[in-house]
Formats: structure tokens, C-alpha cells, sequence
């Protein structure tokens, strides 16, 4: 049984952030752990407040679960200030793990900041040259680059330049444009897009979350990067096509346990 751990913030409806996290790791077969960093008052419609955990509270977390289990993989969200990302940064360092893959979490579907605006710079400084991978949104890459991105090809081109700011490589998630879902992925050789249908359905919460987790998960099992992407592209597809419906806004992912049964870890590895 591989352990994973993610570093996130709490979405009380389980759409996202760290319930996302733990019911997708759980959902692929792998033992899911987790360290708060913020508390978020949110559902399906918004995001009604956020409560940001004391950083040494953050390390006490970290040290609690490092000192005693073995971890394979680490999943970084939201991070919310500086200062909780400079602890990350210094825990991670301490303790050392053979994955980490990050979610440059900033802003919610419903608009809502999730990183303060000041963090920006402390965000790409500490934690994209620890990432074995970085999973930005369109959004996100924009910011982290400070220009527009509107077609695949300026995709491709903000993957190359983030690249150069240190981590191992970089998927640029597509799921903000129009038409086929083509996420782009760099690893500092080679460009690939990674294609899927668009859903036409509101259940489209935590997708973000989601995938990087699933991403962890899959490299925690021993899948090279481009695989451990393609299947997690696939589990957000399926879990996105099943339609759940809850609450009255964006709805979240069905993280079916039956989609994948564990045989197929086991068997491919
Ligand atoms: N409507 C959709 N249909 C199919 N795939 C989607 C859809 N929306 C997002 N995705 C996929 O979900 C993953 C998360 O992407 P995105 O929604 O852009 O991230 P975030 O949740 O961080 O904003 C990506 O692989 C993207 O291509
Ligand atoms: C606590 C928390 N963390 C992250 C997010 C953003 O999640 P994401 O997967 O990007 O999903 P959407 O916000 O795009 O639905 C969040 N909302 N809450």
C-alpha cells in the first residue's frame, strides 16, 4: 500500500481541496494522509470564508506524520500565505519524498482568492523547483507568467516558460478554453497534449484537485510521468461524465472505487 499525503485547504462540501484529495487517493487504491493549511467555509455555489491554519501548526502536522510513516508522494493546493509556503518549503526539505506534486491553487471557479496576492512570488520561488511536477491552470499560468493564454499553442508556450523556473516539468490544464479538454505537458524535452472530450455537465468542482492528486497517486505506484497523467486524465473524465448532482451550483466528481480496480496497479507496474 503506497501513502500519500496531501497539504491543502479544507472545502467543508467535499467538492475540493483536501476531501477532493483524500477521496481520490482512496478511490485508486493508496492510503491518503493530510495537512490542513486553511479552512474554508464553501459548497457548490461559492466561497463564504477562509480561516488560515498558524504555520507552526502546519509544521506540527508535517513532523507529526514524517516522524512515523513512510511517505511516497506528497500533493501541495492551497497554500494561502507566505508564510505557510515557506514551511512547506523547509518540512519538505527536512523530510525529503520522491514525488511532490504541485497545485498552484489561486483563485476558485466562483472567483474566490485562495492565495493571497502577495504570495505570488514565494509560491513560484519556494515550491516549483521542489515539484517533480506543476499543474497550473490557465488562470494560474497567467498570473505565474503575467501575460494572456487563449489558444494551445500559447499553452505551449507558457509550459516552456514555466519550465524555467525550476520544476522538473509542468502540465498547463486546459480546462478553461472552449472545446476538447487538451491539457499540454513539458518535461523539458518533449511537448505533449494530452486530449479528452469536453463534458457538457455542472459537476466540474474540484477537477483541479483532482487531477493532481490522482497524479500523485499513480506516480506513488510506479507509472512514469506521461502515463501517471493519461490515467489521471481518464479518472477526471469518467468522474466529471458521471453526472453527480448535488447542491445547486457547480456540482463535484464522482470518485468511483469501481472504475479502477486495484488489480490494474498491480498488474501494469
Ligand atoms: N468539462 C470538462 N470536460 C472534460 N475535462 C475537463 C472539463 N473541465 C476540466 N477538465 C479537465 O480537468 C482537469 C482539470 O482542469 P481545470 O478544470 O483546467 O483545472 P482547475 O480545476 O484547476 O481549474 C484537466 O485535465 C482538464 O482538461
Ligand atoms: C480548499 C480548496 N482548495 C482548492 C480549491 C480549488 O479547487 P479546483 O480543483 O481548482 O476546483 P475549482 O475551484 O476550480 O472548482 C478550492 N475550491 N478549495
Amino acid at each position: 500500500m503506497k501513502h500519500l499525503l496531501t497539504i491543502a485547504g479544507s472545502d467543508c462540501s467535499g467538492g475540493a481541496g483536501i476531501q477532493a484529495d483524500l477521496k481520490t487517493f482512496s478511490a485508486l487504491g493508496t492510503y491518503g494522509m493530510s495537512v490542513i493549511t486553511a479552512i474554508t467555509a464553501q459548497n457548490t455555489q461559492g466561497v463564504d470564508a477562509v480561516v488560515e491554519i498558524d504555520k507552526s501548526m502546519v509544521q506540527a502536522q508535517i513532523d507529526a506524520i514524517f516522524k512515523d510513516i513512510v511517505v511516497d508522494a506528497v500533493k501541495i493546493g492551497m497554500v494561502s500565505n507566505s508564510e505557510i509556503i515557506k514551511q512547506i518549503r523547509y518540512s519538505l526539505e527536512m523530510w525529503q519524498v520522491p514525488f511532490v506534486v504541485v497545485d498552484p491553487v489561486m483563485v476558485s471557479k466562483s472567483g474566490h482568492h485562495l492565495l493571497q496576492p502577495e504570495a505570488k512570488d514565494a509560491l513560484i520561488r519556494e515550491l516549483l523547483p521542489i515539484a517533480t511536477i506543476v499543474t497550473p491552470n490557465i488562470p494560474e499560468a497567467e498570473v505565474i507568467l503575467n501575460r494572456q493564454i487563449v489558444t494551445v499553442d500559447d499553452m505551449e508556450a507558457a509550459a516552456r516558460d514555466i519550465y524555467e523556473l525550476g520544476p522538473k516539468s509542468i502540465l498547463v490544464k486546459g480546462g478553461h478554453l472552449e472545446g476538447d479538454a487538451i491539457d499540454v505537458f513539458y518535461d523539458g524535452t518533449t511537448i505533449n497534449r494530452i486530449s479528452s472530450p469536453r463534458i457538457h455537465k455542472n459537476n466540474t468542482h474540484g477537477t483541479g484537485c483532482t487531477l493532481s492528486s490522482a497524479i500523485a497517486s499513480y506516480l506513488a505506484l510506479g507509472y512514469d510521468l506521461t502515463p501517471a497523467i493519461s490515467k489521471s486524465k481518464d479518472y477526471v473524465t469518467k468522474a466529471i461524465d458521471s453526472g453527480l448532482e448535488i447542491g445547486k451550483g457547480v456540482g463535484p466528481l464522482h470518485h468511483f472505487h469501481h472504475i479502477f480496480p486495484l488489480e490494474d496497479h498491480y498488474n501494469n507496474k
